[in-house]
């Protein structure tokens, strides 16, 4: 379970050429609300590619170096793809701040990963908030969450077609 964001707390961010731009505005965001950011890249807008970002952010949350990491690409979906291969990683695609409370409260999503081609500054900078500042609710949430890393076989469902 991750425990809500609090200021000065170290939380990295990395994009490709996509997401940039708005990765800028939310360091800044981020600063002003008193994190320490990493910035893990991209620097620019010149073309690269997504998984140089999104796999050193994942391992750091994956390893436990640091709770949470924020990730942006086009759509969010490159991204997430690299993150939710590394084990305790739960990054969520988040579109407007009621998701991102659900993600929080409902996923636990320790991986924020915007869709920076489909959202406007001002909705990224208030899911942003919201995701930050959610916290996790726990209960059947918290037994879903804990069963998503088991296999097929420990979590005792039938194969898909079996008949009873
Ligand atoms: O999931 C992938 C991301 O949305 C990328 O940001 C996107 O594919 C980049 O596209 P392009 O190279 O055409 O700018």
């Amino acid at each position: 379970m991750v425990d809500v964001a609090r200021p000065g707390e170290r939380i990295p961010i990395a994009s490709d050429h996509a997401g940039f731009e708005l990765k800028e505005r939310l360091r800044v965001v981020l600063g002003e609300l008193g994190y320490e950011v990493e910035d893990i890249g991209t620097h620019s807008t010149a073309s690269t590619d997504y998984p140089d970002y999104a796999h050193p952010l994942s391992q750091q949350v994956s390893d436990g170096a640091v709770d949470r990491g924020i990730l942006l690409c086009g759509t969010g979906l490159g991204m997430s793809y690299v993150a939710n291969r590394y084990p305790g990683v739960r990054a969520a695609v988040v579109w407007n701040p009621e998701i991102a409370g659900l993600a929080r409260k409902h996923n636990d999503a320790n991986v924020l990963v915007l869709p920076a081609r489909f959202v406007s500054d001002e909705d990224a900078v208030a899911i942003l908030k919201t995701w930050l500042e959610t916290p996790f609710e726990g209960g059947r949430h918290g037994t879903r969450v804990n069963k998503i890393e088991q296999t097929n076989e420990q979590n005792g469902a039938e194969s898909p077609g079996s008949a009873s």
